[in-house]
């Protein structure tokens, strides 16, 4: 069976493994990076990025994502986790695993929508997915190797390069766990 870790540092893991398990494969929360090698594709959860950031560089995640990333294992960054994946982040000098060529803002949606549920159209995924979205990230650039998947009013919320997937909402809370099986999809595909 397909082994899917999510970073358990900080933020939503527990419901990340429940849409794992309920896409047919195995979650497993990852606490050390020695844990990466049982696994074949991880999530890194939505959370606080300044925080969980932190905490991968004193348990030395930094580098091992980097290398797991390079060998082409695939990676889906929700909300925090989206954060954390980018290249680059608005206002701040210094982006975490700079892995997604992507320029995102965090905080996007100002106080006034800090959040709300919605209905997306998502490229690849045939109806419309409820997302959930809390202080959630914005993508506001993206390089040329890069596909956008959803929209919402005009500002990209989800995309993917190759092996690395990305969602500004919180596909783990709701019951529609489709987005997780899209992800389990490219890890297959990683394995072929
Ligand atoms: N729900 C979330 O993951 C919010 C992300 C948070 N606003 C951040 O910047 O890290």
């Amino acid at each position: 069976m397909i082994k899917i870790g999510v970073l358990a540092l900080q933020g939503a893991v527990a419901e990340h493994i429940r849409g794992i398990e309920q896409s047919g494969a195995q979650g497993i929360a990852i606490k050390r990076i020695e844990q990466l090698d049982e696994i074949q594709g991880i999530i890194i959860p939505g959370g606080e990025s300044t925080t969980i950031g932190k905490l991968m560089r004193t348990y030395h995640f930094i580098e091992s994502l980097q290398q797991f990333s390079e060998r082409g294992k695939p990676i889906f960054g929700t909300c925090a986790g989206l954060i954390l994946i980018a290249k680059e982040i608005t206002g701040q000098a210094e982006a975490h695993l700079k892995l997604m060529d992507m320029t995102v803002a965090r905080n996007a949606f100002g106080r006034q929508r800090e959040s709300f549920e919605t209905d997306l159209p998502l490229k690849g995924i045939e109806e419309k997915v409820r997302a959930v979205f809390i202080r959630a990230p914005l993508i506001e650039k993206v390089g040329a190797g890069v596909d956008v998947l959803s929209t919402y009013q005009d500002q990209i919320v989800a995309a993917q390069q190759g092996h690395l997937l990305a969602a500004s909402f919180h596909p783990e809370l709701t019951d529609d766990y489709r987005m997780h099986a899209y992800f389990l999809d490219m890890v297959k595909q990683s394995q072929a």
